[in-house]
């Protein structure tokens, strides 16, 4: 059989990254370009401008960013001709406004001048594109959860309550703000699909499961909220949102795959083959799980400057707490995303006070985590949020409490505990580990799921109580499958052993090293799976060709979690639950 390569793209914040790899799974070239330090002349800090609380990026400079890795493919003689398949994820949310006369601009590239010089100047109706960190939208998000009755029913409806950083409240800032931008859009893309355009050469749809990230998509009805669009639409005169977003989303999975040829800009610039196909570009997280073989009840923690916790599930649980999002890749099931960011920056401060210095040591961290529970800090939990945290809702606060075994109720706060590296890591570990409870399988499903410190029922009448009221048992009933670790905190071998007592998976807990490409090579699976999938030479769905397919050594199998140990840090609920509730009052 001839060679033959796939290619997966990861536009992230910072950076455009591309890797290669063939039929065995094998990376096989890796190029990237820095924003802040390769394009410097964008002037961005961290891959970003800001403004306050407005946060975006230059599309010029991610066209730029496009042009120069495939420059840099070239250079080291890839053999670009040999691609058959292209895919890849981007930072979720974002959003770029073309003008009427992008398509025609796309389709008619020509090899002899750059991306920039041809479509700067008038595809585009805005220069910048929203980042997930811009925090300017308070007014829509309010706007839009009264839209639809409030945000319990925002997250029955999207997957997540109203965020700031998700796409609809984004585009209804800019059609309530900028009426002539507006109207001049014809096009809205997420930044998934904006690159998936450029390579395509026209303009294309939005991928489902990314979709999934702008407050807009009806995730059990799979199409477009009629209410949410009805009100952005409402703000200019004849405006049509699902025109712009070009109709409904295309989905990862129904067979024929969707797909669409390279354009001929990078056939004849780059010498890619000209039958290369593309396939549908999905969010950096969605990608992320698509990276390793993950099955129902399966968690990925990510534990990088934030924490981030995925899982994949069949059931259809949303919450205000977490987001859901349909999965890229497993027809009928579900990615949840449970986001902290209270994760290593919080850890380094008390790393930081117990050694009493800047060396940035985690020794006697890990050794205060590691050292045998001893009755002194049986009784103690706590939050420790240097930043305003997203679960609980709450702004940054620290708070220690000594409570009652036997009965979960909290006895006293305190300003200090003897060991606050124990306790930090314990309490992190336990809050994933109640709000993972209600979405793991045969658990609580179909009945519960939390919100904001509250227990909703979906399945009949909104009842809202405590988490902590919630009978023990039903906190018993569900451990994980597999746990993975990833992200730069997941070589603290102290640290994730310790998550992994606590998260109690049934089936092993699993550190994997190739952490810092993982969004990108789960663009390079996709590619390789649809190009196989579509070509019928492979049957299997996605999951299970990966299954079959994986490199297993580049995953270490470090821990394996006991039930016994699993079960003693049930008495810790009850007072996590007592202690977040005392955070708001
Ligand atoms: N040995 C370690 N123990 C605990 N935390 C660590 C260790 N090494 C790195 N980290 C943490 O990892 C974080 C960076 O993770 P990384 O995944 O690279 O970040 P990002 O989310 O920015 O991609 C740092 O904030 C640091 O505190
Ligand atoms: O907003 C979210 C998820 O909801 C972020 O996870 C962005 O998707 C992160 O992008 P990068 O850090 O990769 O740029």
């Amino acid at each position: 059989m001839t060679e033959r390569f796939y290619l997966g793209f990861d536009l992230s914040t910072q950076q455009l990254k591309c890797l290669a790899i063939n039929d065995k799974l094998t990376i096989v070239a890796s190029e990237s370009v820095e924003f802040d330090k390769d394009l410097s002349h964008y002037g961005t800090e961290k891959g970003i401008y800001k403004n306050g609380k407005t946060i975006d990026a230059p599309v010029a400079m991610w066209f730029e960013a496009i042009d120069l890795i495939f420059e840099r493919y070239k250079e080291r003689k890839f053999p670009l001709e040999k691609v058959v398949g292209i895919s890849g994820s981007c930072q979720q949310h974002g959003s770029v406004f073309w003008s009427e006369k992008a398509d025609s601009l796309l389709k008619t590239l020509t090899a002899t001048k750059t991306l920039v010089e041809q479509l700067v100047p008038h595809s585009l109706t805005r220069k910048t594109a929203p980042n997930w960190q811009d925090h300017s939208t308070a007014m829509q998000c309010d706007e839009m959860e009264t839209a639809v009755g409030g945000m319990v029913e925002m997250a029955q409806i999207t997957g997540s309550k109203a965020h700031f950083r998700f796409t609809g409240p984004q585009i209804l800032k800019v059609a309530e703000d900028e009426h002539e931008n507006y109207d001049e859009t014809s096009c809205i893309s997420l930044v998934s699909s904006f690159l998936q355009s450029v390579l395509c050469g026209k303009l294309t749809p939005l991928e489902e499961s990314d979709a999934c990230g702008m407050n807009l998509y009806d995730i059990e009805n799979h199409c477009y909220d009629k209410q949410l669009i009805s009100l952005i639409d409402s703000k200019n005169q004849g405006s049509d949102l699902t025109k712009k977003l070009l109709g409904d989303p295309i989905s990862s999975t129904k067979k024929p795959l969707w797909t669409a040829n390279v354009s001929d800009y990078f056939v004849k610039k780059y010498n890619v083959n000209a039958l290369c196909s593309i396939y549908p570009f999905t969010g950096d997280n969605l990608a992320t799980i698509c990276s390793l073989p993950l099955q129902k009840n399966d968690v990925l923690v990510s534990l990088g400057t934030s924490t981030t916790v995925l899982l994949v599930t069949d059931s259809y649980l949303p919450s205000p707490d977490y987001h859901m999002f349909i999965h890229p890749t497993i027809p009928r099931h579900y990615m949840a995303m449970i986001c902290y960011c209270n994760g290593s920056l919080a850890r380094e401060k008390v790393r930081d006070q117990l050694n009493n210095d800047n060396s940035g040591s985690w020794e006697r961290f890990n050794k205060e985590v590691s050292s045998k529970d001893d009755k002194s800090s049986e009784n103690e939990i706590g939050v420790y949020f240097s930043l305003d945290e997203i679960v609980p809702s709450v702004n940054a606060i620290h708070k220690r409490a000594k409570f009652d075994v036997s009965t979960g109720n909290i006895t006293e706060f305190v300003d200090k505990f003897e060991n606050d590296s124990k306790n930090i890591v314990k309490s992190q570990a336990l809050s994933c580990r109640v709000r993972i409870t209600p979405l793991l399988s045969n658990s609580l499903k179909g009945s519960t799921s939390t919100g904001n410190g509250n227990i909703i029922n979906y399945t009949s009448e909104k009842v809202k109580f405590d988490f902590s009221d919630l009978p023990l048992s039903d906190y018993m009933k569900a451990r994980p499958n597999r746990v993975f670790f990833v992200g730069g905190a997941a070589k603290n071998d102290s640290l994730i052993k310790k998550y992994a007592a606590i998260l109690g998976a049934k089936n092993g807990n699993f550190r994997f090293a190739n952490t810092s490409n993982s969004c990108a090579l789960g663009g390079c699976y996709k590619a390789l799976w649809s190009y196989l999938y579509n070509n019928e030479e492979t049957t299997s769905e996605f999951d299970k060709f990966l299954n079959e397919k994986f490199n297993w050594e580049e995953l270490e199998h470090f821990y394996d979690s006991n039930e016994e140990e699993w079960r003693s840090y049930s008495i810790y609920i009850k007072p996590l639950s007592h202690l977040e509730s005392s955070l708001s009052e």
